[in-house]
C-alpha cells in the first residue's frame, strides 16, 4: 500500500530578523485509514505541521508528496486543486459563514469544485447533514445552533467532496465534553466506516491514546513517535 502523505526532513523558518523556526526535519509517512494524532506542548509546532502537510502553507526545505504526486513543484492553483479534490479541515472554530444556512455553506466546496450540478449539491450537503445528526437543522443559520452542532456542521463541510483525507485543528478544542465525545466519534467512524484518514491536533491526551497512533512534537521537531497498531 502506497503512503498517502510522505513528508521527508520538512522544515519551515519564518524570515524574521531573528529567524523562528516553526517544524524542524520532520519525516514522517501517513498511510490511507489511518487515524492519527499530533501532540505535543503548547508552541512546538502542531498547527504549523498540519499546515505544511495540508498545503496551507509552504515548507523552507524538505518534500512532500499527497497521493503519490510530490508537492514541491506545484504552483497555488494546483495546490488549491489537490485541497479541494482530496482534503477537508476542520478548524477549533468552525469558521462558518454566518450569513449562510447549514446547507448553504456545505455546498460552497461543492460549487468550488464543480463537478455536480446545483440540486445534486443540495441532496448531498442534506445527507451528510443527516448523517451527522442535522437533518432538522438543514436551513438554520450558525447562530441558530449550538457550538457542537456548529462544529458537526464544519465536520460535514469538510467532507463535502468525499476527501481522502481529514485534517482537523483541535477539532474539539471549544467543546463541552459530551460535544467533544460526539466529534471524536464522528471522526473515528469516518475512519472505520469509509476509510478516511484522519489527522488531529490535539492536546487532549486521552483523545489521542484512543488513536491509532501518535505523532508527538517537540520544538518542531518529531520526538518519539510510537504506534499502538
Ligand atoms: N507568524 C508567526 N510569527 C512568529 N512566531 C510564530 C508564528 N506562527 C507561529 N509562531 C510560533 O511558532 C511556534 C509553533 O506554533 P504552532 O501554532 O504551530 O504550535 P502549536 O503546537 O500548534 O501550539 P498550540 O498548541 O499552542 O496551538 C510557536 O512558538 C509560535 O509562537
Amino acid at each position: 500500500m502506497s503512503a498517502l502523505i510522505e513528508a521527508d526532513g520538512l522544515t519551515r523558518i519564518l524570515p524574521e530578523t531573528v529567524p523562528v523556526t516553526l517544524v524542524k526535519d520532520v519525516s514522517l509517512s501517513i498511510d490511507p485509514g489511518e487515524f492519527v494524532a499530533i501532540t505535543g506542548p503548547s508552541g512546538s509546532g502542531k498547527s504549523s505541521l498540519l499546515y505544511l502537510l495540508g498545503l496551507l502553507d509552504l515548507p523552507t526545505s524538505g518534500r512532500l508528496s499527497v497521493d503519490g504526486r510530490d508537492c514541491g513543484d506545484m504552483d497555488e492553483a494546483a495546490r488549491a486543486r489537490l485541497r479541494l479534490d482530496k482534503m477537508g479541515f476542520v478548524f477549533q472554530f468552525h469558521f462558518l459563514l454566518p450569513e449562510f444556512s447549514a446547507r448553504d455553506n456545505i455546498a460552497i466546496p461543492m460549487r468550488k469544485l464543480g463537478r455536480l450540478s446545483r440540486g445534486e449539491i443540495n441532496d448531498r450537503a442534506e445527507a451528510l447533514l443527516a448523517s451527522l445528526g442535522l437533518e432538522d437543522h438543514v436551513h438554520k443559520k450558525p447562530f441558530q445552533l449550538s457550538g457542537g452542532q456548529r462544529q458537526r456542521v464544519a465536520v460535514a463541510r469538510s467532507l463535502a467532496n468525499d476527501p481522502a483525507l481529514l485534517l482537523a485543528d483541535e477539532p474539539t478544542g471549544s467543546l463541552d465534553s459530551k460535544s467533544s465525545e460526539q466529534v471524536f466519534s464522528i471522526l473515528r467512524a469516518l475512519v472505520r466506516e469509509q476509510g478516511k484518514t484522519v489527522l488531529v491536533v490535539t492536546h487532549d491526551m486521552e483523545m489521542a491514546g484512543r488513536m491509532d497512533r501518535r505523532i508527538h512534537l517537540v520544538d518542531g521537531m518529531l520526538a518519539d513517535a510510537e504506534a499502538t497498531v
